[in-house]
């Protein structure tokens, strides 16, 4: 007997009420509910599904088995650069999320070494004090805008566990400095996608330099000292036979770092409130978790924070924070069974798998003991879950994140309650990654 191989499909065509706008495409559907758009076209055309965006046709892989294909990446046909450069633009280059391959695997290996357990319980260190410094102006009220708070605390905290507090500089150039990074990170949204002044692109532009500039003025003094912020650390980390990152890496990697690690931690916790607000059982439920460690708990006693951590993986799941990872195509490849061509940009739709009736029991509800011991529907499929995306590029900050949210909200639940209306639905911004545009307005009330 002969084994039947079956040819690859084609891609499907895209049917013309699937095109959106002239050149512009599906961009303002997206836009508007992406979670509409996405179903849409899973359920017309399945997991691999064309879409049509500014002027270029890309590919929606949608549910976990599309996406696990991506992100495993067994042939290496999907790569990262030439897809996330197009939309952060140059202003994080060669960040690890934006190199590919052995190049990829190199740097990595060594920056491995900024995420050690020893190296977490340096940092918990640091977090407590550089939270408590950026709440201590916080002034409760019936309208506390917690999305814009919690952005300017993980600003802060990120300037004392990342820079060091870069302690001789002025708030004035502190200042500068916050400004330049915002505008890099802004300009994933731009539409004029060149230097051009006073556009998104061209403020990126002037903030990288404003980054480089200062992160250099410092660089002697980091290699010269080893001190427990990352910035030193990634002067002096060290492979066992010896890699290490030259001046160039480290400033490349301390702005992607910075960035990656700022709105998606404000966003996760800015979520968490959210649905604690809604939820004044689960509040209650994580308050006695945060009485029951001291003031400054370390790495191992946040990470013994059950409800918050259940609650934090379903914040995860709900809004995700990067709800879409992009690949572009360096040669042919077959993904279920549908072949996609060299030179094609993939858009690959982790939000969408969150909500998926086939792996989650009422995806739009929120509910944490999902994530308990007796149900684990996270564990539903390999990759029903993935925040933190997969394969070789997996975020590598992932327990850093964790530290970070549960050591904000274990001083916000010690030292705080809220409320917020259960009829809220934040009106999302998904220009970029999804934030509430109203600034996320909650009841905070300091603990008497
Ligand atoms: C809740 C918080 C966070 C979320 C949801 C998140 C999500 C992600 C995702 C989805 C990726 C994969 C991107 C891809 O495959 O193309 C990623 C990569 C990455 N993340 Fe995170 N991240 C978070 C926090 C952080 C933090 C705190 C840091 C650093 C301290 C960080 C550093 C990185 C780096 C360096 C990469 C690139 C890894 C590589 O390409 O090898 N992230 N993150």
């Amino acid at each position: 007997m002969t084994a039947v191989t079956r040819e690859p499909r084609q891609i499907a065509e895209l049917r013309r009420e699937d095109r959106g706008l002239p050149w512009i495409g599906n961009l303002f559907n997206y836009q508007r509910d992406p979670l509409r758009l996405y179903r849409r076209h899973w359920e017309h055309y399945g997991p691999v599904a064309p879409s049509y965006n500014l002027g270029r046709t890309t590919v929606l892989l949608l549910g976990p088995d599309a996406c696990g294909e991506a992100l495993q990446n067994r042939d290496k046909a999907f790569a990262n650069k030439p897809a996330w450069s197009q939309l952060v633009g140059p202003f994080f280059r060669r960040g690890l999320m934006l190199i590919d391959f052995d190049d990829h695997r190199d740097h990595r290996r060594i920056m491995q070494e900024a995420f050690t357990r020893d190296r977490l319980d340096g940092y918990t260190r640091r977090l407590h004090p550089a939270i408590e410094r950026g709440m201590a102006s916080w002034a409760a009220g019936r309208q506390f805008p917690a999305h814009w708070r919690l952005k300017q605390l993980t600003l802060d905290i990120a300037a004392d566990l990342f820079m060091g507090g870069a302690r001789d500089t002025s708030e004035a150039e502190m200042a500068r400095v916050n400004k330049a990074f915002i505008a890099c990170v802004q300009a994933a949204a731009g539409v004029v996608r060149a230097d051009v002044p006073l556009t998104r692109w061209g403020r990126a532009y002037r903030g990288r330099q404003v980054l480089e500039r200062f992160l250099r003025g410092y660089l002697p003094a980091k290699r010269a000292t080893a001190t427990d912020d990352i910035f030193s650390v990634l002067c002096h980390i060290e492979t066992d036979d010896g890699a290490r990152f030259s001046d160039d890496d480290v400033i490349n990697h301390m702005i992607f770092l910075m960035m990656a690690a700022h709105d998606t931690s404000t966003i996760t916790t800015s979520t968490i409130l959210q649905y604690l607000g809604q939820h004044p059982a689960w509040q209650e439920r994580c308050r006695a978790e945060a009485l029951a460690l001291g003031p400054a708990p370390d790495r191992a006693e946040l990470e013994s924070l059950v409800s918050i951590d259940l609650v934090m993986r379903e914040a995860l799941r709900l809004r995700a924070p990067v709800p879409v990872l992009v690949r572009y195509t360096v040669k042919d490849t077959v993904v279920q069974g549908v072949r996609i061509p060299a030179d094609t940009m993939c858009a690959l739709g982790i939000q969408f798998t969150h909500f998926m009736e086939e792996y989650w029991t009422n995806p739009m509800v929120f509910d944490p003991e999902r994530f308990g011991p007796e149900r684990r529907e996270d564990r539903s499929h390999r990759f029903a879950w993935e925040p933190f995306g997969g394969g070789v590029h997996k975020c590598i900050g992932l327990h850093f994140a964790g530290l970070e949210i549960k050591a904000i909200m274990h001083r916000l639940l010690r030292g705080y309650h809220w409320s917020v209306d259960p009829g809220y639905v934040p009106p999302l911004d998904h220009h970029a990654l999804p934030f509430p545009k109203d600034g996320q307005p909650i009841v905070l009330i300091r603990n008497s």
